[in-house]
C-alpha cells in the first residue's frame, strides 16, 4: 500500500470514531441536556444527576416495617422525593432518557387522547423488554402496531372473553384440586403456601388453553425461561444504554440468546402443533383464527403468542397475589366476597352469565389495583414537538406516566387514599374519584390493554373459585415489600394460609 492509501485509510478510520464519539455525545449527553435545559425554563425540574435508576430490586432495601397501603414513597423513592421538592409534574432521568413524569389527570387525557399520536413506545423500554415482547403488539409502533392491534384485539372483545370461561374454570379448578390435596398432605387443616409462583403457572397455562386450545401444555418451560430472561434483563439493566451493549457475544447475552432461542422454539412449536390440527370448524381458539388467516405470517403469530403469555403471566400473577393479601387483612370483605360467591354460584362452577353479578370480587380486584397497580409506570416518548395541558414538550423528551402517584393522590381520592375501601368502587369507576381519570390501571386511549376485559373475567373466576374453596388467612411469614421490576410484585412472594371449607 502506497503513504496515499494508508493515509486515506487512516481519514477514514478516524473519521469513522470521531463519528461514532460525536453520535454518542449527542445521544446520551448533548440531547439529553438540551432536553432539560427546554423543561427548565418552564419551571421543571427534577432530581440534578442522571442516571436515577428508578427500579429498587438492586438496592437490598429493607421490608416496610409495617403493612402500610402508602407505597409510593417505598416503591418509587425518586419520585415521592421529587414530587415533594418539584411538584407534580417534575423531571427525571431513565438511564440516559431524560423524562418528565406526570401524575395529573388532564395532562394524562392529552397523552394518551388527544395528543396519543406524537407520543410512542421508548427506545429504551424496547431496550429492556424486547427479548420477551420483541415483535409483539406491546412493544410495536406506528403502522405495524395499528396493523397488528387489528388482528389482536378482537379476540379480546368481551363475547370472546365470556367463551373463555369454561378453560379458565378447567384450569383453575386442577389448581384447587392441587391446593387441597397439598393441604390434606400436611395432616394438618390449613397450611400455607406462595400462591404468587402458583398463580404464574395459572395465568400461562390459562392463555395456552385460551389461545390455542391446550389442555396438556409446556407451561412451566415457557414460564422458566420468560422468567429468566426478565431476571437477566434486569441483571442488564444499569448498563444496557451503552452502545452495542447487547450485541457483545459475551456473559449474560450469550445467556439471553440461548434463553430467548429455546423460548422461541417452543413457541414456534406450539403453533406448527396447533396449526397440524387444524380442521373445518375447529378453529374458533385465537391461534386457531389467526392461522386461518392467510395475511398472517407465522413470525407474527409467534411474537403476539409470546406477548400473551407474558403479559398474562406478569401483569395477572401480581394482581392476584396483591388480592389475596386484601382478602387476608380484611376478613369481612373475603366473608362478604364469599357469600355472594355462594349465593351465586350455588356449589357450581362459574358460568359466563355469573361473572357479571360478583359485584364485590369485582370492586375488591379495582381498589386492589388502585392501591398496588401492575404496571405503576407507563412510558412514551415524543416524537413531535407538542403539549400536555400547558407544558410544552419537546420533540425527543421521555413522558412518564406514574400511576401509584395518581392512584395514591389524595386530592382526587380524599382522606382515606391509603385505605382499603372497595365501596369506593361501588357505582363504577368514572365516579370513584373526583375525576373520572384518576382510576388508570389499564391505561386509556388507542394503546388502552387489550387484555382488560380478559383480565377482569379471568381474575373474577379465579378469586371466585378460590373462595369458595378454601378461607385464606395471614400467614407470619408474610413481608411487605412491594417493589417495581417492570410490574410491581410483592418481592418476598405471597405466602398465605389455605383452610379448605369444610362444607363445599
Ligand atoms: C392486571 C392485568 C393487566 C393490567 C393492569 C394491564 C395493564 C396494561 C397497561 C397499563 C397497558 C398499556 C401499556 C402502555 O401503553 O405502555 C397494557 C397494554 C397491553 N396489554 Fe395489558 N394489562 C393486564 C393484563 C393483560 C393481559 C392478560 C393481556 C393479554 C391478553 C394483556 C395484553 C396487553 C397488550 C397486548 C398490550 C399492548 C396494547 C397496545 O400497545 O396496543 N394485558 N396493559
Amino acid at each position: 500500500m502506497d503513504v496515499i492509501s494508508v493515509l486515506l485509510v487512516a481519514l477514514v478510520l478516524a473519521l469513522s470514531v470521531l463519528w461514532m464519539v460525536c453520535s454518542f455525545l449527542m445521544r446520551y449527553y448533548w440531547v439529553p441536556s438540551a432536553l432539560r435545559a427546554v423543561m427548565e425554563k418552564q419551571g421543571i425540574r427534577g432530581s440534578p444527576n442522571p442516571p436515577n435508576p428508578i427500579f429498587d430490586v438492586f438496592d437490598g432495601k429493607p421490608d416496610m416495617k409495617e403493612i402500610s397501603h402508602d407505597i409510593l414513597p417505598h416503591v418509587l423513592p425518586w419520585a415521592a422525593q421529587n414530587m415533594k421538592f418539584y411538584g407534580n409534574v417534575h423531571l427525571n432521568w431513565w438511564l440516559r432518557e431524560p423524562r418528565i413524569v406526570i401524575s395529573e389527570p388532564k395532562m394524562i387525557w392529552d397523552l394518551f387522547m388527544k395528543k396519543h399520536k406524537d407520543f410512542v413506545k421508548s427506545h429504551f423500554i424496547k431496550l429492556l423488554s424486547d427479548d420477551i415482547f420483541h415483535k409483539g403488539l406491546f412493544l410495536a409502533n406506528g403502522e405495524a402496531w395499528a396493523r397488528q392491534r387489528q388482528i389482536v384485539a378482537p379476540r379480546y372483545y368481551i363475547d370472546e372473553v365470556k367463551a373463555m370461561v369454561r378453560a379458565v374454570n378447567n384450569a383453575t379448578s386442577q389448581v384447587m384440586a392441587k391446593w387441597e390435596a397439598f393441604v390434606k398432605d400436611s395432616g394438618d387443616v390449613e397450611r400455607e403456601l406462595d400462591v404468587q409462583v402458583e398463580f404464574m403457572c395459572l395465568n400461562v397455562d390459562v392463555v395456552a388453553r385460551t389461545t390455542l386450545g391446550l389442555e396438556d401444555n409446556d407451561f412451566q418451560n415457557i414460564l422458566k425461561y420468560n422468567i429468566t430472561l426478565l431476571k437477566l434483563q434486569n441483571d442488564q439493566e444499569t448498563w444496557s444504554w451503552l452502545p452495542f451493549a447487547r450485541l457483545i457475544p459475551f456473559g449474560i447475552n450469550v445467556e439471553r440468546w440461548k434463553v430467548r432461542k429455546q423460548l422461541n422454539d417452543l413457541v414456534r412449536k406450539q403453533v406448527r402443533e396447533r396449526r397440524k390440527k387444524m380442521t373445518e370448524g375447529n378453529n374458533i381458539d385465537f391461534i386457531g383464527k389467526l392461522l386461518d388467516n392467510p395475511d398472517v405470517r407465522e413470525d407474527v403469530i409467534v411474537a403476539e403468542l409470546k406477548t400473551l403469555y407474558a403479559t398474562g403471566f406478569i401483569s395477572l400473577a401480581p394482581l392476584l397475589s396483591f388480592t389475596m393479601l386484601m382478602l387476608a387483612l380484611y376478613p369481612s370483605w373475603q366473608e362478604k366476597a364469599r357469600q355472594e360467591v355462594d349465593q351465586v354460584l350455588d356449589g357450581e362452577v362459574v358460568s359466563p352469565k355469573d361473572v357479571t353479578k360478583l359485584i364485590t370480587i369485582e370492586m375488591i380486584l379495582q381498589e386492589t389495583l388502585r392501591l398496588y397497580p401492575t404496571m405503576p409506570l407507563i412510558p412514551r416518548v415524543c416524537i413531535k414537538d407538542s403539549m400536555l395541558g400547558d407544558v410544552f414538550i419537546p420533540k425527543g423528551l421521555g413522558v412518564s406516566v406514574n400511576v401509584v402517584a395518581l392512584h395514591h393522590d389524595r386530592d382526587l381520592w380524599g382522606d382515606d387514599v391509603n385505605e382499603f375501601n372497595p365501596s369506593r368502587f361501588k357505582n363504577g369507576t368514572a365516579t370513584a374519584a373526583k375525576h373520572p381519570m384518576a382510576f388508570m390501571p389499564f391505561a386509556y386511549g388507542v394503546r388502552t390493554c387489550i387484555g382488560r376485559a380478559f383480565s377482569e373475567v379471568q381474575c373474577k373466576v379465579i378469586i371466585a373459585i378460590i373462595l369458595q374453596r378454601f378461607e385464606v388467612k395471614l400467614s407470619p411469614n408474610y413481608r411487605h415489600h412491594p417493589v417495581i421490576t417492570g410490574p410491581l410484585i410483592p418481592k418476598n412472594g405471597m405466602p398465605v394460609i389455605l383452610k379448605p371449607r369444610q362444607n363445599f
